[in-house]
């Protein structure tokens, strides 16, 4: 993290856009999650007003009863967990990493004003465009920067190998020494070896990111990951964006999926009546996708997530990644006491489920 364009890259991002409708109010927390309350009189899971079981509430969290309590600007990130490293490894693990090729990069100036790669991978498991969102120049796709045979500069930059940044007239891909535009090196390697960099699993989630629901957090969540990677504070990471649309049922078995939760299922049992697993979702091909961005090795990485299957199968069939610490994910209408993120009846249910039948640990 030492070069100039390392501080443009950075820059702090200021709230993200909301993915709820601007007109909506939010009503007081103690309302809207009855079930998590901390109140130690009541029954766990058994009606509202009684807490989580002990184990999926953090020592340290501290309920957002206070609405109108302050809430810092700009969020630190969570305090990451140890990782449980005698958890038993997922069954449904392939014993072979499919293969994967990074086709195209791109830079993607944002609306928060920071700057990210969008890497498209092709594979040899399905004929999906599965993508890395890269925060951090120094972050490199093996793939991507191999040479290939016969292809020229102009090609190697219409691709996206090249260093630095594109300008009019640039006719090289290596990295150009003046400065100037595009004239930055950019460093290869972050200087902060003892930082595992920050990764997040993320599944496709039309409904929540793009069609405003408030049925799940999906939206938020990718916000809030690329929010933590572009802090100043921030050595970068990626966000490893997999086409398992639904828990990898797909849009259509989703939707029918809502229409069996209006009609009284909860997430897990709308899933089973379609004859679909709980969770029908594999991470081998983001397994792949880190090793080929560099992320393999002692170093490690921190995992945004609450999921504990997550933490486990990303690691690989033989922990060709290392999952050295969980960064929570803390839904923000917990974390602001209801000013901001995602109300719903329908996202209580959600994350109810999520806690009481998958086994996600929400601080
Ligand atoms: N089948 C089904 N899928 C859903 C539902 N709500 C959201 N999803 C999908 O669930 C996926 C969201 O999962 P992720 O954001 O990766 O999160 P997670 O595995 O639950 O765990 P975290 O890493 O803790 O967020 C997306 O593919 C959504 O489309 C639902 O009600 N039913």
């Amino acid at each position: 993290m030492t070069t100039t364009t390392t501080t443009t890259t950075f820059r702090a991002m200021p709230d993200l856009p909301s993915h709820i409708s601007p007109v909506y109010t939010p009503t007081p927390l103690s309302s809207r999650i009855p079930e998590y309350s901390l109140d130690p009189s009541s029954s766990p899971h058994s009606r509202a007003g009684s807490p989580p079981p002990p184990n999926l509430i953090s020592p340290a969290f501290t309920p957002p009863l206070t609405p109108e309590s302050h809430t810092p600007a700009v969020d630190p990130e969570p305090v990451p967990v140890p990782v449980n490293v005698s958890a038993p490894r997922p069954q449904k693990l392939l014993q072979k990493l499919p293969e994967v090729e990074c086709i195209v990069r791109a830079r993607i100036p944002t609306v928060t004003g920071a700057e990210m790669f969008l890497h498209v991978y092709q594979n040899s498991a399905d004929n999906k465009e599965h993508l890395a969102i890269v925060f951090g120049s120094h972050i490199r796709s093996k793939s991507m920067f191999a040479v290939k045979p016969g292809e020229t500069e102009r090609d190697r930059m219409t691709r996206g190998a090249y260093e630095g940044r594109l300008h009019p007239g640039r006719v090289t891909s290596r990295a150009e020494s003046t400065s100037g535009p595009g004239g930055v090196s950019e460093p290869f390697h972050d200087t902060r070896e003892d930082v595992p960099p920050l990764v997040r699993i993320h599944s496709e989630c039309y409904t929540g990111e793009t069609a405003w629901s408030a049925r799940c957090d999906c939206g938020e969540q990718l916000d809030e990951a690329a929010r933590l990677m572009s802090l100043p504070s921030s050595t970068g990471g990626v966000i490893v964006y997999l086409r398992q649309e639904g828990r990898g049922i797909g849009l259509g078995e989703k939707l029918k999926a809502y229409n069996l939760q209006d009609l009284g299922s909860d997430t897990v049992e709308a899933n089973l009546l379609l004859r679909h697993p709980a969770d029908a979702r594999s991470y081998g091909l983001a397994t792949a996708m880190l090793l080929d961005l560099d992320f393999g090795g002692d170093r490690g990485i921190r995992l945004l997530t609450n999921n504990p299957d997550k933490v486990r199968a990303v690691e690989g069939p033989h922990q060709e990644i290392v999952v050295k610490q969980r960064v929570p994910m803390v839904p923000l209408a917990w974390k602001t006491g209801g000013k901001k993120g995602i109300n719903s009846e329908e996202i209580e249910g959600y994350l109810k489920a999520k806690i009481g039948k998958m086994g996600h640990m929400i601080e």
